[in-house]
């Protein structure tokens, strides 16, 4: 590192003091806290990404400056690497390192030696980093912090793509890197030929098309879904909370509320029993669909479809396509559809997904943990019970699908159902974003797989009955004292915790629960299973009472 460089970011980084008492780890899905505190932390990652593009040969890096469902007045900065996908674990350790340096000095020695490590060198090459952010308030400012902390690495170059969901970012940095257009008016423009080539393929058309009612959570989905639906056809959206109209930002809405709370959101009520209703969270990278009961008395009771939900109308779907491909190809080509969920998905999905003889595998909550997962099958899916997920396809796979397609269209065989399947998974890996998941192309996709089946929001939720569940949070002086096998399903500490807990399980029929600390909140996360409702809520604050006793409450 020459003394111009050394020179530029002691200058840059004194405009960034960090706070007093800061200590920040990338966590589950990059820095988050109080937007407030924050300002050190983006311009640091910042200079980060434009490392990391030019580790990368001037590959494209993206910055996403949001806080998901946090609180409105939290924010945060997640790095995705050129692939699209979540930043390389490896480097998470030198981003918690340069975001916790106290001083200028200590930032540039801590990177002169990753670089040396690294061999990175700066001037040969240019790197090139693409910010987003969401709807927060403190996100422009932040914005700024990141464009100077990438400015600082001499030859860089950001570029500020506005107001985006978190997928909507990581699929254009995919894009880009792949040689493909990647603008947001592409983006849309994939979801809606996409989405219409499936319509087109639907086996029975003339289906009365029913009114799907979207919660935006008051954030950047909302808006985006609302410039989506100019180009689409054959989708009857009503579009609530956009934030426009005075609710705040995740406060009461969004999918994480409705999932966690299993209510209905703000906005949503009664005289909307019946009605297939969505949910995205603030930076629309995840999805829930609910509704409430006709036959609901309170009016007040919601019937949830989460993650898992989707998961398995998702892996259905698939199978009944492949299923459709001639015996030959099958043995030519053994297409592997393997499906990933994690400790929080409800049991009965587990079994469901079993039942169809699927190839279940778990990870670790985060879904840099699925995603890795899943890249290991022809066809992989993925979902956290919280809704966000994605379908991922090998890209041999993909090729030998394409070619298919053609031989196929060649042979004269177009219009058989053989041909028909294969182009319905074609256009799924077009409309489901590979990059991570996204709530819009999601939504768009269980919408067209219904109209497929020609099935009721009731319908879909008949696929299996889930085991009563509960989450609570607890507040703790300390949640690291918190430490898990590395399936998380174990305390290892504190000790004693596990065989308290296990005793409680014990009591309950169908009983599972588990704690851990949260990678993204200053909370420890409580989640049980039992075969009633009163089970589950009795077992997970026996399980409070354990975490509070064992590490006191704040
Ligand atoms: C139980 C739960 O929903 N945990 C969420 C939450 O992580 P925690 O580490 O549990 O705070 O936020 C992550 C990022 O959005 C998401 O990947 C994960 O599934
Ligand atoms: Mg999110």
């Amino acid at each position: 590192m020459d003394t111009n460089q050394i020179a530029s970011i002691l200058k840059s980084s004194e405009l960034f003091p960090i706070p007093q008492g800061l200590k920040l780890s990338y966590g589950t899905a990059g820095f988050r806290g109080d937007a407030k505190l924050l300002e050190s932390t983006v311009y640091r990652v910042g200079i980060l990404s434009a490392l990391r593009s030019l580790k990368l040969g001037s590959a494209t890096i993206g910055l996403m400056i949001t806080a998901s469902h946090n609180k409105v007045s939290d924010n945060g900065i997640k790095v995705s690497d050129p692939s699209g996908g979540m930043l390389s674990q490896e480097w998470e350790p030198f981003a918690d390192q340069i975001a916790n340096a106290s001083s200028p000095g200590e930032l540039v020695s801590l990177i002169r030696e990753f670089m040396e490590k690294e061999d990175i060198t700066i001037g040969e090459k240019s790197a090139e980093v693409l910010l987003g952010r969401d709807t927060r308030p403190s996100g422009e400012s932040l914005l700024r912090a990141a464009e100077i902390g990438v400015g600082s690495i001499l030859g860089s170059v950001a570029i500020d793509i506005g107001i985006l969901t978190t997928p909507q970012l990581h699929w254009m940095v995919r894009a880009k890197n792949k040689g493909l257009k990647a603008t947001e008016n592409d983006y849309f423009e994939n979801l809606s030929v996409s989405f219409r080539c499936l319509i087109d393929l639907i086996p029975i058309s003339g289906n009365k098309i029913s009114k799907l009612l979207v919660d935006g959570a008051n954030g950047v989905g909302g808006e985006k879904i609302e410039e989506l639906r100019e180009s689409l056809s054959n989708l009857d959206l009503e579009i609530r909370n956009t934030g426009r109209d005075g609710g705040v930002l995740n406060e009461s809405v969004g999918a994480d509320f409705v999932q966690k709370e299993k209510v209905l959101p703000l906005g949503f009520g009664s005289n909307d029993a019946g009605v297939r209703c969505a949910s995205l969270d603030g930076d629309a990278d995840r999805l829930v669909y609910f509704y409430v009961p006709l036959d609901s008395s309170s009016g007040e009771k919601v019937e949830l479809l989460d993650g898992d939900k989707i998961l398995s109308l998702f892996a259905l779907f698939i199978k009944e396509q492949l299923n459709a491909l001639d015996d030959d190809d099958k043995e030519g080509k053994q297409s592997r559809l393997g499906v990933v969920q994690t400790a929080y998905a409800n049991g009965a999905s587990t079994d469901y997904l079993r039942q169809l003889e699927l190839d279940v595998v778990f990870a670790k909550t985060g879904v840099k943990h699925l995603h890795e997962k899943a890249a290991e099958f022809d066809i992989g899916i993925y979902f956290e019970a919280n809704g966000h997920g994605t379908i991922l396809f090998s890209e041999s796979f993909l090729s030998w699908l394409v070619a298919k397609e053609k031989d196929l269209t060649a042979r004269a065989q177009a219009g058989s159902e053989e041909h028909k399947a294969v182009s319905r998974l074609v256009a799924v890996s077009t409309l489901i974003n590979q990059a991570v998941g996204d709530a819009l192309s999601g939504l768009l996709l269980v919408e067209v797989i219904l109209q497929h089946m020609g099935w009721s929001v009731e319908k879909w939720n008949e696929l299996y009955k889930d085991l009563p569940s509960r989450q609570i949070k607890v507040e703790v002086p300390d949640r690291t004292a918190v430490v898990t096998t590395s399936e998380e399903t174990e305390a290892l500490k504190p000790l004693g915790i596990q065989d308290a807990i296990n005793a409680e399980i014990k009591k309950y029929t169908r009983g599972r629960a588990f704690i851990r600390p949260s990678g993204t909140e200053d909370v420890v996360r409580v989640y049980a299973e039992a075969s009633t409702q009163e089970a589950a809520d009795s077992l997970a604050n026996s399980v409070v009472q354990l975490v509070k006793s064992f590490l006191g409450s704040s």
